[in-house]
């Protein structure tokens, strides 16, 4: 009985265009509720949100069953992170702030065990092989491995042709906030100068034959990301969906009273 079969990396492979949406409201019974909307997958966000390694696992149970494919962004690439991750059961992660091709070839290695790479063997005692209900967790493990790599600043976008030639890296992510920051255009991911440099890397990532991703929740940048080749393509954030429906509803309530 081998690992899981990953099906966000099979139909990512398969240039198929995958909506998903970010949730960072760090709870299971949040996570299960995202779960019923149908989205391809959902980005289990442990870079900005207050996750830790219990509540990752939490809502990877709760997503797992669903048609939505749980995908877990750590806070950075940290090996010791990217083993625990892994040994809770996440078969997805997105790794921010890449710069070179050489930090993304240790992220693959990280990610798999020796030979390919030098992921820690604990599996005996992991989610990730079901605590040994799955014998054939470690000799299959390593190909059901999907990892996205976010390119997010000027360095990372010099890089991105070295990144893309990476064996192992199955998608590239551009993370418009965080490179039109350092762009200098702080809080202004939607300017021209990035959204063009977002647009173009799209384009390039996609011909180099990798899974395309972003996050951006205008309608109109969202069709052009799609049209610019994205096939990893965030559409969404819980928090902001979340907090802006109830302060919809406040006001509107307010504005009710005053009439
Ligand atoms: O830089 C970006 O944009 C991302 O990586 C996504 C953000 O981190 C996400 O929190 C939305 O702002």
């Amino acid at each position: 009985m081998p690992a899981p079969r990953n099906t966000l990396k099979h139909r990512l492979a398969a240039k198929e265009v995958l909506h998903g949406c970010w949730i960072g409201l760090a709870d299971p019974y949040l996570a299960q509720i995202s779960a019923t909307a149908g989205f391809d997958w959902l980005l289990i966000d442990g870079e900005h949100a207050p996750n830790d390694l219990r509540s990752l696992m939490a809502q990877l149970a709760v997503i797992e069953p669903s048609a939505s494919a749980p995908v877990v962004r750590l806070p950075d690439g940290d090996p010791a992170k990217i083993k625990q991750v892994l040994d809770i059961g996440a078969q997805s992660l997105l790794i921010p702030m890449v710069e070179s091709a050489e930090q993304a070839r240790e992220l693959v290695r990280a990610t798999r065990y020796a030979p390919e790479g030098f992921r820690g063997v604990g599996a005996a005692l992991a989610r990730a092989s079901r605590f040994s209900a799955i014998p054939d967790y470690l000799t299959t493990a390593n190909a059901e491995i999907c990892l996205i790599v976010q390119v997010e600043t000027r360095a990372g976008m010099a890089a991105l042709d070295e990144i893309l030639g990476v064996e192992g890296v199955d998608g590239v992510f551009i993370g418009p906030a965080d490179l039109a920051a350092d762009m200098g255009y702080l809080g202004r991911s939607g300017a021209p100068e990035v959204k063009a440099a977002v647009l173009g890397a799209l384009g390039r990532i996609r011909a180099a034959g990798k899974a395309a991703g972003v996050l951006v929740t205008e309608p109109d940048y969202i069709e052009e990301a799609r049209a610019a080749g994205a096939t990893f393509l965030g559409v969404g954030i819980d928090v902001t969906i979340f907090a802006g429906a109830m302060r919809r509803l406040a006001a509107e309530m307010a504005a009710r009273r005053g009439a």
